[in-house]
């Protein structure tokens, strides 16, 4: 399939990593009080307004994660926007993961990781990341889809 250049049928996967089922009551005042359910439905909302597909998915299992982004290839998903969440700083499987399927991705965080502990510093996804965004709150969720919808190049999909 040659390579799109408009954001017209374009297929994002948007993925949360553990605990963020509990955005809107965990540590608010790190992670704000907007829940994940307020984050997927305004997502979804701004998707229709880009005119693209949106997939949501969320887990605690690092497998389940590696499953989903393995599934996102055969589904001709073009970019996938992921917060990792604590995998983020443990995770060679998603990292591998999201390397094998070929799928350009943008990493989230909520917080601003370089701020917290060092250990949240780094990060198994950044050097691949096309886009990495951190600090802007569930912000953060609008400006990846906007970028991924609209400002992503996209790579010439697997047809297998
Ligand atoms: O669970 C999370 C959430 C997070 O990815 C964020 O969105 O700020 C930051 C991670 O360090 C942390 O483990």
């Amino acid at each position: 399939m040659a390579q799109s250049t408009s954001q017209e049928g374009r297929s994002i996967l948007l993925i949360n990593g553990p605990n963020l089922n509990l955005l809107g009551t965990r540590e608010p005042e790190i992670y704000g009080s907007t829940t994940l359910q307020d984050v997927l439905d305004l997502a979804q909302k701004q998707a229709a307004e880009l005119g693209v597909k949106l997939q949501t998915f969320q887990s605690n299992w690092e497998g389940a994660i590696v499953d989903r982004i393995q599934e996102a290839r055969t589904q001709g998903v073009d970019a996938i926007v992921i917060n990792p969440a604590a995998f983020t700083h443990t995770s060679v499987a998603i990292r591998d993961a999201l390397l094998g399927v070929d799928i350009p991705f943008v990493e989230l965080h909520v917080s601003n990781v370089h701020t917290r502990e060092p250990w949240r510093h780094h990060s198994y996804f950044q050097d691949k990341a096309v886009a990495v965004i951190c600090g802007m709150g569930t912000y953060g969720y609008t400006a990846a889809l906007e970028f991924a919808a609209r400002h992503m190049k996209l790579k010439k999909k697997a047809l297998n």
